[in-house]
């Protein structure tokens, strides 16, 4: 789904918002400006803890009874949403799409003083659960799992996700207003056509994507806006026919825009992800999903079947068992993972890196610490700390290619192998997208050696996707799972249990929205 066409299929339409929320509206409005009329969209938010549903705080005494019912647990926020699209020809029709998204979030033990002064502020009075997460009440809250802006009191992911089904799928397309679809069959015909469109265009598009990105099409288009398929074709020595055709896939795509006269140029979603020397660029990541993942894939059945890896039917023997990630030990195999390693590190690394109020630690080491992309993140966010980056010496040897132009020198590398090694002398240990690849026996030896390497009052910053713990979210966690990989994924309790085994405390746990969740120890 690309968003800026998404939500832009509603530019030229009225759309009600059947909502008295300044919030609700703001989100939308931030989202796109809208004029015309054709849809009526109506939500409402309620809070549920301990089989209570908490609504808007009638008077003060009544959100201390919500407030107080919400100290210290995990509650669920429920946005409901109805979108009423409004077909007119001869007469008018509608039809009727509903919707939920539930949210998780976790109150920290709140004081009788902290409840009182936040309800003296007079915040709560107009809101469902009697807290507003994105003004004072945001002090409250000890972790968000599942989408922000739902708390806020309207889902805009998934919501643009069902404007993506409606107009991607739908054949009552309201663009051409000739067969209204009758309130008789609710939005069957949506999915019906997203379940025969999902397996043939998922693939085309990812391939698309892979072969668009492989050519380095968006670093052309980037250095040189406004070639047409010609031009293009000549430069990336591909045929005219194919080139034409990948061309006007990726603008169908929203990777790239034309104007009448035929000749391209990158979105500004290609210019900031696409490109391969944008700062959060996932050209790397990307190479990686087409030479690794979709081969590994691509056996999933028997990896079913069979409950084993695949790595060896995709890729062959590969002998340097620790790059087994990569498709080749090639030098170009390698780059290629660590590249991909990079991209991920740089998107998440300053959210990992102000997880936590760090202040008392000023030596960290950042274990499987790959290019130091993360480490970099650390060093720029606590003035204090230095990070030693500790990894195989094939990773270390190349970590030249990605050493930041503008740093202080906090960053250092040792090369070493966690499970043979002396680890650096530390009081901070960093483990990010580690302790996932290992079964829980090779946990055990590397937390051990982190263990022996601490004093009392050491910190271990673990940074994973936390799986929730009915074991249902989030999905790219679970999909992982299917690799098969000697790993493991695991909820945040699971990996608690597995520290706490070596007398590593867990103090903190966040659940971000940015890919990687963190949780930080402390050594008892
Ligand atoms: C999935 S990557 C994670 C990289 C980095 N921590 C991040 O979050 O961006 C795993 C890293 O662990 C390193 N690694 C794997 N086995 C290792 C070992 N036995 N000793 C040291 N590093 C190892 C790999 O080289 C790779 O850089």
């Amino acid at each position: 789904m690309v968003l800026n066409p998404v939500i832009s299929k509603l530019a030229g339409k009225l759309v009600v918002l059947a909502s008295a929320s300044p919030r609700r509206l703001e989100i939308l409005r931030s989202a796109k400006h809208l004029k015309t009329p054709d849809i009526v969209i109506g939500a409402d938010t309620i809070v549920s803890v301990d089989g209570m549903i908490l609504e808007k705080p009638l008077d003060k005494h009544d959100a201390y009874r919500m407030l107080s019912s919400l100290s210290g647990k995990e509650h669920s926020v429920f946005t409901g949403v109805a979108i009423v699209l409004c077909h007119e020809k001869e007469k008018v029709d509608y039809q009727l799409i509903e919707f939920h998204e539930e949210t998780k979030v976790k109150f920290a033990d709140l004081s009788e003083e902290m409840l009182w002064e936040y309800i003296n502020s007079g915040e709560p009075m107009d809101k469902a659960g009697g807290y507003g997460i994105q003004a004072l009440g945001g002090m409250l809250v000890e972790y968000v799992h599942g989408d922000f802006l739902n708390v806020v009191g309207f889902p805009l992911n998934h919501f643009c996700k069902q404007l993506d089904l409606i107009y991607n799928f739908s054949t009552s397309s309201l663009d051409q207003k000739s067969e209204p679809v009758p309130l008789a069959q609710p939005s069957h015909s949506i999915k019906a056509h997203f379940v025969c469109a999902f397996p043939s265009t998922f693939p085309k598009m990812l391939q698309a994507l892979f072969t668009a990105s492989k050519l380095c099409l968006f670093d052309l288009l980037h250095s040189r806006p406004g070639l047409d398929a010609a031009q293009v074709a000549q430069e990336i020595k591909a045929s005219a026919k194919g080139t034409g055709c990948l061309l006007e896939a990726c603008v169908s795509l929203g990777l790239l825009k034309t104007c009448q006269k035929p000749v391209y140029e990158n979105t500004n979603l290609a210019t900031d992800f696409l490109r391969s020397d944008a700062p959060f660029s996932l050209h790397g990541y990307i190479q990686h999903c087409n030479e690794t993942i979709w081969p590994l894939f691509s056996h999933l059945e028997s990896a079913v079947q069979e409950g084993t890896s695949q790595r060896e039917k995709a890729f062959g023997k590969v002998t340097i068992s620790n790059f087994r990630e990569t498709s080749s030990n090639s030098r170009e195999g390698k780059l290629r993972f660590m590249k991909a390693m990079h991209n991920i590190a740089n998107i998440t690394g300053k959210t990992v890196a102000t997880a936590f109020n760090l202040r008392d630690y000023k030596t960290a080491c950042d274990i499987g610490g790959c290019t130091g992309a993360m480490a970099y993140e650390f060093t720029k966010a606590h003035r204090g700390l230095s990070v030693i980056v500790f990894d195989l010496p094939a990773v270390v040897e190349l970590n030249e290619f990605f050493r930041p132009q503008h740093t202080e020198n906090r960053v250092s590398f040792v090369a070493g192998d966690f499970f043979k090694d002396e680890l650096p002398k530390a009081d901070l240990y960093i483990l990010a997208r580690i302790l996932h690849d290992l079964p829980d026996e090779k946990v055990h030896i590397l937390l051990s050696k982190i263990a022996d390497a601490c004093t009392s009052g050491c910190g271990l910053l673990l940074s994973e996707i936390f799986l929730d713990e009915g074991r249902r979210a989030p999905s790219r966690g679970l999909l992982q799972a299917l690799s098969m990989s000697e790993g493991k994924q695991r909820s945040a309790a699971e990996y608690s249990l597995l520290l706490k085994s070596h007398g590593f405390i867990t103090t903190h746990t966040r659940h971000t929205d940015n890919l990687l969740d963190a949780m930080l120890c402390i050594k008892a």
